[in-house]
């Protein structure tokens, strides 16, 4: 038998399978990643967040004795940075004494990702600098009638905002799609934002990698940012709440760095036999 620790976490309902693997030893093929978060055949999840010390990833420069996020949609696809999945990630490496609060510096391939454990299963993660792109593109989804325009977003990965009336009539079973296709080789979340108030907004969100998710960490800061653009508010400091399907978080805005507070909940530990899956 071929058995393996993990846990099953999630942050507003973002949902992921840790995968305990200190020592670099395991592979995970695309397919493997694909098949325990397939949510009939294996353990179901929009991601894992595989838990290794930073000196046994290679494209990692810093710190060797860091804990590394690495991050894999439920596809099996690699991404840079999972927002959600760093307080999740932080939540384990506090419960299972691998690290200690107040702040736990961890390691992504979007660069270092400091989290300040706040009490009561909350964090606040440094986001790094959010750039809103002036040159907005086209963006198309089942439900709407015609094209939206959307403000192309870097948080450390991809994403595209789109404004909307109504989020209820969006039909996210199928990918968005979008104009010039090259401005997004590698392909690009797609957020759909409904203002409720000066500084509140709710959101849907189509995940690269994952479909649509309940929530997505990321999301919620491109979507902040490209708000307080689309307002005119250049002042910072500037705090959002953002309303995802399965919660609500806050996103302050500074200069050249942005944050990101909400929940994180460990929900099940067990053993995964990978000859099963
Ligand atoms: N859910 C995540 C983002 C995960 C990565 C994303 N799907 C991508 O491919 O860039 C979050 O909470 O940020």
């Amino acid at each position: 038998m071929n058995r393996i620790d993990f846990a099953k976490g999630h942050g507003t309902e973002n949902d992921f399978v840790i995968i305990p693997d200190p020592d670099g030893k395991l592979t995970l093929t695309a397919d493997r990643v694909a098949a325990i978060c397939d949510r009939h055949a294996g353990i179901g999840a929009d991601g894992i967040l595989r838990v290794v010390r930073s000196q046994h990833v290679p494209e990692w420069q810093g710190d060797p004795e860091l804990w590394f996020m690495d991050y894999r949609n439920a596809d099996g696809s690699i991404a840079e940075m999972c927002g959600n999945g760093v307080r999740v990630f932080a939540h384990y490496l506090i419960e299972n004494d691998l690290a200690a609060p107040l702040v736990i510096n961890i390691a992504t391939r979007a660069g270092l990702r400091p989290t300040e454990v706040l009490g009561d299963d909350r964090y606040r993660v440094a986001m790094g600098p959010v750039t809103v792109d002036s040159e907005q593109i086209g963006v198309t989804v089942g439900g709407l009638t015609a094209e939206v325009v959307a403000f192309p977003v870097q948080v450390g990965n991809p994403h595209a905002v789109a404004f909307v009336d109504d989020l209820e009539e969006l039909e996210l079973w199928h990918a968005p799609r979008w104009t010039h296709q090259d401005r997004f080789p590698d392909g690009v979340n797609v957020e759909f934002v409904r203002r409720l108030g000066p500084h509140h907004v709710s959101m849907r969100v189509f995940e690269r990698g994952s479909g649509e998710t309940r929530s997505c960490g990321t999301g919620t800061v491109a979507v902040a940012a490209a708000a307080a653009v689309a307002a005119g508010q250049p002042q910072r400091p500037l705090t959002y709440r953002v309303d995802v399907p399965g919660g609500s978080v806050e996103v302050e805005l500074r200069d050249r760095q942005s944050f990101l507070t909400g929940p994180a909940v460990i929900v099940a530990v067990g053993q995964l036999d990978l000859d099963r899956i």
